[in-house]
Parts: structure tokens; sequence; C-alpha cells
């Protein structure tokens, strides 16, 4: 079985760094000329798969637009889900998920397992509970060779009241989550399978981020600000293991799928630097 970090790893140099978030926003489907309905959100959807599931190296469903549409809206995020990986993208699932004992057991069941209805390559969690609570999760990741996506710095200004916090050895809270996922990717070739959540406006970043051995999930760019000079500035000498997560700055050149795909390798360009 080849893990998720091997496989994103791989993924990245084939198809370039760009995540692409699925984020059907009704202003968006708006946008998009398409009805605020389960409709509107199957079409959007079905294009976002046909755009990105060939092409980019993540796509980055959001579930909670899915959810809003209740059972229908689900059907179509599984419909989505499947879509993208039969055509070679991974899915990583925005569902900031985070719980503990046998309730976040149940949560890695329903996305980390590869027979469950809406499995997918990876998750994004909350450590609001404790790092080790999400100890189910890793442990299926490390099972089915699939990944995490933890919290750290996230890109919306209220974080830094809880992630800039003091704890332990005058440590802020959110070097205690790299460092605990550090310590679980510790020895993994070429990156370890779960990842931090760092964001690209987070300014200077208060923690060292070098030693994760792990990939960086990095939203905040194009809409809400960040640019590349940021991500240059903040990650250093794990730029390598950057996967800037675009949304709204790829969608809103919709719903053409030519032009999604142009809009998705100019990101590409723009970070062609990771990598090069
Ligand atoms: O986990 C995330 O994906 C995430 C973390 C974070 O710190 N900030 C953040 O914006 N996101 C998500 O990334 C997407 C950002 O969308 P755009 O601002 O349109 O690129 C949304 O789906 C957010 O929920």
């Amino acid at each position: 079985m080849t893990s998720f970090g091997a496989r994103l790893d791989a993924a990245l140099d084939a198809r370039g760094s760009t995540c692409v978030g699925i984020d059907p926003h009704p202003a968006l489907l708006a946008a998009w000329g398409l009805p605020d309905g389960i409709g509107g959100l199957a079409r959007f959807a079905e294009t976002c798969a046909a755009a990105f599931g060939p092409t980019a190296a993540v796509v980055k469903p959001q579930s909670a637009f899915f959810e809003a549409y209740g059972a229908a809206g689900i059907a179509v995020l599984e419909d989505t889900v499947r879509a993208c990986r039969a055509a070679g993208a991974l899915v990583l699932l925005d569902a900031k998920r985070g719980d503990i004992g046998t309730t976040m057991a149940a949560y890695a069941r329903a996305y980390l397992a590869p027979d469950a209805p809406l499995a997918v390559d990876a998750i994004t969690l909350s450590p609001y509970l404790g790092v080790g609570s999400l100890e189910p999760a890793f442990e299926l990741c490390a099972q089915y060779g699939t990944g995490a996506f933890v919290l750290a710095l996230t890109s919306n200004p209220e974080g830094p009241q809880v992630q800039h916090a003091r704890a332990d050895g005058d440590q802020v809270v959110a070097q205690l989550v790299i460092e605990a996922l550090a310590e679980r990717n510790a020895g993994a070739v070429p990156l370890g399978s779960l990842g931090a959540v760092v964001g690209a406006t987070i300014g200077a970043a208060p923690v060292r981020l070098d030693a994760l051995n792990g990939p960086f999930l990095v939203p905040g760019i194009g809409a809400q600000g960040g640019t590349a000079d940021d991500v240059r500035r903040i990650f250093g000498a794990a730029l390598r293991n950057v996967v800037p997560s675009v949304s709204r700055a790829v969608l809103r050149h919709g719903p053409d799928v030519d032009t999604l795909r142009t809009a998705v390798e100019a990101q590409n360009a723009t970070f062609a630097f990771l990598r090069g």
C-alpha cells in the first residue's frame, strides 16, 4: 500500500502544486447562471469534476456547501468525489472534523476507510479537543494509505486568539500541533501523511515549520489576499511540501471547463517555484 504522503508527493510533481477548492457557494452558482437548488449544485459540481478531476493534483470539496442541501446534496458530494478520484485527482474533503473516542473513530471511518460511501484520500481535522483525540483518524490513515490535514495556523483573522496562545514551555498552541504531527511523520519517505493547515495570510509565522516532514495545505491565497510572496516568506526550507489551495480565485472563471483549467494552469505556473 502506498501512503498518502507518497501519493501526494507524486501528484504534485505530475500535475502541479495547486489544490482547487470546490466551494459551491450560492453566490458562485448565481455567477455561473445556475439556480440555488439541488439541480444547480449538481451542475456546478459536475463541471468542477470535469475541469479539475483529470488535471489538478488535489481537489478539495467543502462539505458544508453540499450538506446544506440535505441528503440530495450529500449524494452530489459522493458523485463528485467518485468522479474526481476516477479521473486521477486526489480528493481532500474539507470537513474540519474533530471529536473524541468512538465518535472520532466514526468520523474517521466515514471518510478514511476505503469502503465508506464518502471515502476520500484525505480530510481536514480540527485539533481543539487535543491532537491526541484525532488518533483514530491517524490510525486509519496509516492502515489505508489515506491522509489528514490538521488546522494549525488558519487564514482567518480570529485564528491567533487560540492558535498564538502560549501553552506548555511557553510554546504557542500552533507549535504544539505542528510538533505532534511531526512526531507521527518522523522517518516517512518522501513525505508523511499528516499535514498541517497554515494560511498564506498569517503574517510572520510564530512557529517553526521545517520539522513537519509532511504537507502544508495553504489556503488564503487570492480572494483572502495571500500571495506567492507570502508563501515564500512563511515556508522557507519547507516550500517543497506546500500545497497552495485556491477556491474563488479559480472558480470565478467558470462555468467554461477550458477556462477553469486555464485558471488552474495559471496558479500552477505562479507556484512552479515550490518544486522548481
Ligand atoms: O481548511 C481549509 O480548507 C481552510 C482553512 C483555513 O485556514 N482557511 C480557509 O479559507 N480554508 C478553506 O479554504 C477555502 C478558501 O476559499 P477561497 O478564499 O475562496 O480561496 C474555504 O473552503 C475555506 O473553508
